[in-house]
């Protein structure tokens, strides 16, 4: 949680001239309710139910880049789908997903100690990661934009646009 899969993935879309989809904007758009209200109301287990399906759905039908949600990985079915696919892990520290997340309250599982509970969630999940993974990139000290140009590195792919390098959104912002 926070690596920047909702947000790397998108701009990776936009370098490669491809469609984008995020399998928890799936979710939320399915049930018309937040990931944490489906969290509260019907617990984890639902939530997960919910999330193999739309992850199957995805993989099935989406040509392009695709975000996972990062519990995605702990059902077995989900990573024999993943199974021969380009999947990259991003990875970062402890230190740098509380910055990223800490105070961000739409993460349901990361709602009491966030720091504490991320370290926790990655010790029980990190071989998973590794295991599904084609290439892993370290995010820690780049921008989105360079973890972009990271992945298309690690997986040896060519852009839509070559030349070219991808645009900051934090900085167009300003
Ligand atoms: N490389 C990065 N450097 C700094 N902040 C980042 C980076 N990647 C993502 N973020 C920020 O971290 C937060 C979580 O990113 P998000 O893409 O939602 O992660 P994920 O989908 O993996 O949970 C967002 O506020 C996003 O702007
Ligand atoms: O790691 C997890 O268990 C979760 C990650 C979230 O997605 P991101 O990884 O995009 O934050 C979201 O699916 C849900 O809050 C659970
Ligand atoms: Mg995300």
């Amino acid at each position: 949680m926070g690596s920047g899969k909702s947000t790397v993935g998108e701009l990776l879309a936009a370098r490669l001239g491809v469609a984008f989809r995020d399998t928890d904007a799936d979710i939320v758009a399915a049930e018309g309710r937040e990931i944490s209200d489906i969290f509260v109301d019907e617990g984890e287990a639902h939530f997960r139910a919910l999330e193999r399906a739309a992850v199957a759905a995805a993989v099935a039908a989406h040509t392009g880049v695709l975000a996972l949600g990062g519990g995605s990985v702990l059902d077995d079915g989900t990573r024999e789908l993943l199974g021969g696919l380009p999947v990259v892990y991003l990875s970062m520290e402890a230190e740098e997903a509380a910055r990223r997340v800490g105070l961000n309250q739409a993460r349901p599982l990361l709602a009491v100690n966030p720091r504490r509970q991320w370290r926790e969630l990655m010790d029980a999940r990190r071989h998973l990661y590794t295991e599904v993974a084609r290439a892993v990139v370290a995010t820690d000290d780049r921008t989105p934009a360079e973890v972009a140009d990271a992945v298309l590195d690690a997986l040896e792919l060519k852009t839509a646009t070559p030349g070219e390098t991808t645009p900051d959104p934090r900085q167009e912002k300003q």
